[in-house]
């Protein structure tokens, strides 16, 4: 992966994430990898531009929200790491993101925004995804019947892409796109163009500040022996439980309310990428190979899946993440230490359990047999606990590598192929079919009799 090689075989491409925060520490051989540099101070100054307000609007008052329009890996990496690093986001810039193609998640977002004051951010790699196309063009129109001047959409939209031909032909000036490259993988994007929104909200140092940490992660990944080294060990206890204890899913339990879109962000990151039943070489696995993962922040889950996580009939491993010092000492960290006694207590409740002798002494003799079995807590539950000092673009850049490092030692484990993403096709062809036969019941044709009993109801019954 480091040296460039196109390890990415069904595409023939290079797999270079760690180029966009290499700062020319790792030598790379590959096109475009000279160009990071250019990016990232093309980010800088447009970003200082904007929360600078030297960047105006069509009437020439200052941004004060961005709406990042993409899906997948142009959306879920900046929901996340805006989120996790809303601490050090200077509150007089709001961002907002659209993905689903549902016009809810549009309307209900323009809404709340001022035309004269809000800057689009068109997030995709391809510049072809359906969702992001049509959300940008339904935005472009809402924005210029207000603005009623097309020169003006140069101060409000911009493109984040590596296809220079369709952002052009949208109408985006070249001057307003950040480019990146084929070797950047949409679920590995966050550093690249695709963190404007990153870099916009938490400012560009922060933003260095991240891909900085996530360097850190990429040298221990590369230099510390493997008995030593974390995205190692993480990633050959996830194939122990997986393949050799048949677990079929991975929780991930951050203890901290800025990481509470983690699980949703390594959704995509780890099953798009490990959830493939073919090897490089063509040959169907006779193994399991990714799981599935899922997750939310504690101690939320405390009060909604933990009874099955501790005695249901399922081995489910999990992470733990904690920061020690919290950014909101609230009552004198009163909340912080009750978080983090739960953050303790939850890994070793898993672990150790509470066997019938310890229940009897409990409950008493004259309880019932039943009574006492059902508060048995086997134990024997695995699970790994992280602890870092603070929650800091530093620390997350590293966390998100130590992930994303752990995904390729899997996938290499698994003889798979990481990168590509040949299962999320057949559902956009068969969509695009349907959405073709959409008018009239007799346009519905070669479907099965569940599918096309829908579209003949859906058609019934819509008001549109
Ligand atoms: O960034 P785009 O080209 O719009 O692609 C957005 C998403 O589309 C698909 O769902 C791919 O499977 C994802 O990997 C990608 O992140």
């Amino acid at each position: 992966m480091f040296a460039g090689e196109h390890i990415n075989t069904s595409e023939d491409r290079a797999v270079l994430h760690i180029a966009l925060r290499n700062f020319d520490d790792f030598k790379i051989q590959e096109e475009g990898v000279d160009e990071v540099g250019g990016v990232l101070a093309h980010i800088k100054e447009f970003s200082e531009a904007v929360r600078g307000g030297s960047w105006k609007g069509y009437t020439g008052k200052t941004i004060n929200t961005i709406v990042n329009i993409g899906i997948g890996g142009s959306d879920l990496g900046p929901v996340m790491v805006t989120e996790a690093l809303k601490a050090y986001a200077k509150r007089d810039l709001t961002a907002h993101f659209v993905s689903n193609i549902d016009g809810t998640h549009l309307a209900e977002t323009l809404r709340i925004c001022d035309p004269e004051r809000t800057l689009f951010i068109i997030a995709s790699k391809t510049f072809t995804t359906q969702e992001t196309i049509t959300n940008a063009e339904s935005a472009r129109d809402w924005f210029l019947a207000a603005a009623k001047d097309k020169a003006h959409v140069a101060k409000h939209f911009v493109a984040l892409s590596t296809n220079t031909k369709a952002v052009t032909a949208f109408g985006i000036d070249k001057a307003n796109m950040f480019q990146f490259w084929d070797w950047v993988g949409g679920r590995y994007s966050l550093w690249s163009a695709i963190g404007l929104s990153i870099a916009l909200y938490i400012g560009y140092d922060n933003f260095e500040r991240l891909l900085k940490g996530a360097h850190g992660m990429d040298k221990h990944f590369k230099e510390t022996p493997l008995e030593s080294n974390l995205p190692v060990l993480m990633a050959v206890i996830g194939v122990w439980y997986n393949d050799f204890y048949g677990s079929q899913t991975h929780a991930l339990l951050p203890y901290d309310q800025y990481l509470h879109k983690f699980a949703d962000y390594f959704q995509q990151g780890d099953m798009e990428s490990n959830g493939k039943f073919v090897t490089k070489g063509g040959q169907r696995v006779d193994y399991q190979t990714g799981p599935i993962i899922w997750g939310a922040a504690g101690t939320n889950g405390q009060h909604s899946f933990y009874q099955l996580v501790h005695q249901g009939t399922k081995l489910i491993p999990a992470d733990f993440l904690a920061p020690a010092t919290t950014h909101n000492p609230i009552a004198a960290s009163k909340h912080h230490r009750i978080l983090l006694s739960n953050y303790f207590a939850q890994p070793e409740a898993l672990a150790f359990g509470k066997t019938e002798e310890e229940v009897r002494k409990e409950v008493g003799s004259n309880a019932s047999e039943a009574l006492v079995k059902s508060k048995v807590f086997e134990g024997n539950r695995p699970s790994n606990s992280i602890l870092f000092p603070k929650m800091t673009p530093n620390m997350l850049g590293a966390l998100i590598a130590l992930y994303e490092h752990k995904i390729f030692t899997q996938g290499v484990i698994w003889g798979i192929n990481s990168y590509d993403q040949m299962g999320v096709e057949l559902g956009k062809v068969l969509a695009k079919n349907i959405l073709a036969q959409l008018g009239k019941p007799e346009d519905v044709k070669g479907h099965d009799s569940s599918t096309t009993g829908l579209i003949h109801y859906y058609q019934k019954h819509r008001k549109e």
